[in-house]
């Protein structure tokens, strides 16, 4: 059962909740989409584990990679030993291969919001859930990975987004997703609205956006270069501590400068196909917007993560991006 949920899900056949044991445990099945793993004895590691993939639904990697904890799981070759939420996001958007249907589902996840359609539905459902899964779990340290893929190819093909919020991040993390074999961190200077943040924000969560190379159709991923992320994975699962690396691994940056688009005659002035944190020196103009005017690099070089110059007005174009310090 657990193999098939994901695609259960994906033809709409799991409205109704159901229940059912697995190696260590049991699942619940809460709505379309969202799957309860509850152990029958909690690790000596076990956090409270929120995993979370398609809320991009053209994203397809990360949905491959948790199916394949799920089989491994159902086949017995892990037991279940945390509690773990696991979440397939945007339902509609995976069946049909695109990022979104009507607006980008990763810039939703408020509690004031107000918006009405089926993304900022699809939130308030994501949100009740998170809400009601970490309160189930209370005595439990609380952990979300939002497993994504990117639009374009990077100079770190596998890079961490920590979100902006008050909870500082416990130095294990680092080592954890060092050896899950990440490549880069982006710290954020502000308030995002996306889903990890929405666990950090509001739960104290140590909670994170993890790009896992480029956003390629069902079948084409190369789940090979997500090994060790899988292996962080499966320890979770098991409620056992993931193994370790040297957080130096790792290159660091912090967000700059976000490019927003201002106006519908807005053009970003370098190539689409530019990888993520491509370099760009002094006086290099980045953009031109009709009505914020041209944005040019200032004293110290800039680099460029998620550029995209379709969003919708008011959106991030781009997110401009220095180094910064390693953690101590
Ligand atoms: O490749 C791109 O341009 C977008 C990839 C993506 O979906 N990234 C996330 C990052 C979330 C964050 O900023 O924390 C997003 O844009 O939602
Ligand atoms: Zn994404």
């Amino acid at each position: 059962m657990l193999a098939e949920w994901i695609d259960l899900s994906l033809d709409g056949r799991t409205s109704a909740e159901r229940s059912g044991r697995v190696h260590g445990g049991r699942f619940t099945i809460h709505g379309p989409g969202i799957l309860e793993l509850i152990p029958d004895r909690p690790g000596d590691s076990a956090r409270a584990c929120v995993l979370s993939a398609g809320i991009h639904g053209n994203e397809t990697a990360p949905i491959e990679l948790l199916g394949d904890c799920l089989a491994r799981l159902e086949a017995g070759l892990i037991r279940l030993g945390a509690p773990t939420l696991v979440i397939l996001g945007n339902l509609e958007a995976i069946r049909q291969g695109q990022r979104f249907i009507t607006t980008n589902l990763n810039r939703l996840f408020r509690r004031d919001l107000g918006e009405r359609g089926m993304e900022p539905d699809r939130a308030r459902k994501l949100m009740v859930s998170v809400d009601a899964f970490f309160a189930r779990h209370a005595g439990l340290s609380r952990l979300h990975y939002d497993l994504h893929t990117a639009i374009r190819d990077s100079r770190y093909p596998r890079f961490v987004v920590d979100p902006f919020a008050e909870t500082p991040t416990q130095p294990e993390q680092w080592r954890w997703l060092a050896a899950a074999d990440l490549q880069a961190v982006l710290h954020q200077h502000q308030h995002s609205w996306t889903f990890s943040h929405y666990a950090k924000h509001y739960h104290a969560a140590q909670a994170f956006t993890l790009e896992l190379g480029r956003a390629l159709p069902f079948g084409h991923n190369d789940l090979a270069a997500l090994a060790p992320m899988g292996r962080l994975l499966s320890a979770l699962l098991e409620g056992r501590a993931p193994a370790e690396d040297d957080p130096a691994r790792m290159v660091y940056f912090r967000v700059a400068h976000e490019l927003i688009r201002k106006d519908h005659d807005f053009t970003l002035c370098f190539p689409d196909h530019t990888p993520n944190f491509t370099e760009f020196a002094p006086g290099t103009r980045l953009a031109e917007d009709a009505t914020a005017g041209p944005f040019t690099v200032g004293e110290s070089p800039l680099r460029v993560v998620f550029p995209n110059a379709q969003v919708e007005i008011g959106a991030r174009a781009a997110l401009l991006v220095t180094p910064s310090a390693p953690p101590d």
